[in-house]
């Protein structure tokens, strides 16, 4: 059986994985806790795998617990830069086992996955590329962990291309034009009755391809947040791994 924690077990996702860890045959809950209560009493001796679906704000600090305590962690919140990500790395390279693993996924969806893939390796064949990405109202950050990441896996195809900036004749913008992640426009919408959803807008002269991915409900991501699980329990992922298309043979 693998032991597995869940930190912000009380939110949105945190609840919907101790559900999926309960319905999973081979895991069993270690712990649960939530704002307030110290992840480190998730240890080595209680826990393989921690799963993290906090806040942007407290995930580092509880990543950077878990790893000193010797557990694996997959990470589903939000609001990792490269400085964050660094300080991981730094962790996993003092922790306290040597192939200690910690597993980020902006999305564990694979209809985001794979629209993140597509879009990609469409960018390069567009004069015009722009995100849309749309949320329920409840949702503290935005753009989106997913939109960003979108958004840099497209900068990073349209330069390995030779591609330019993208045409935008805008003068006058009062915040309509979105914020601007690498060079790609990214849009926000919140509005109730959604719940997890992306638009790709890609534009040539005279066409247009559109890639969308819907996660409809939770349960959209509780299949690679178990996989993941599985992933790190099974070894041969160490140190920081980051997308679920890691697991994927994309
Ligand atoms: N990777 C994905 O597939 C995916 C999918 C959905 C949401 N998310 C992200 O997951 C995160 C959580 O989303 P949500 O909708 O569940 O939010 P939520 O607000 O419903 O839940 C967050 C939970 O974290 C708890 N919390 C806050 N600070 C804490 C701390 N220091 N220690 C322990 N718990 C703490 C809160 O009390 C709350 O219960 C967000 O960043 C969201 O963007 C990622
Ligand atoms: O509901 C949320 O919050 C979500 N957050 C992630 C993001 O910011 O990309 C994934 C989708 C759902």
């Amino acid at each position: 059986m693998i032991r597995v924690a869940v930190v912000g077990a009380k939110g949105r996702m945190g609840a919907s994985v101790v559900q999926a860890v309960n319905d999973a045959s081979d895991m069993q809950l270690s712990h649960t806790i939530d704002h307030g209560q110290d992840p480190a009493q998730i240890n080595s001796g209680n826990t393989d795998v921690a799963v993290e679906f906090t806040i942007p704000s407290a995930s580092l600090s509880n990543v950077l617990t878990l790893v000193a305590h010797g557990v694996d962690v997959v990470v589903g919140t939000t609001g990792w830069d490269d400085d964050k990500l660094e300080q991981v790395r730094q962790a996993l390279a003092n922790a306290p086992r040597a192939d200690q693993s910690v597993f980020i996924a902006p999305n564990f969806a694979i209809s985001a996955v794979l629209a993140d893939h597509f879009a990609a390796q469409a960018a390069k064949y567009f004069e015009s590329v722009e995100v849309i990405e749309l949320h329920h109202p409840d949702k503290i950050d935005a753009p989106s962990g997913t939109a960003i990441h979108t958004a840099q896996a497209i900068a990073a195809s349209r330069r390995e291309a030779g591609l330019g900036p993208m045409p935008d004749g805008t003068v006058t913008d009062g915040g309509s034009r979105g914020q601007v992640v690498d060079g790609v426009h990214v849009h926000a919408v919140r509005l109730r009755g959604l719940n997890a959803h992306e638009e790709i807008l890609l534009g040539n002269a005279g066409e247009q391809l559109v890639i969308r991915a819907d996660s409809f409900d939770r349960g959209s991501f509780m299949q690679g947040v178990l996989l993941a699980v599985r992933k790190l329990r099974d070894g041969g992922y160490p140190g920081l791994n980051i997308g679920l298309d890691t697991f994927l043979d994309l």
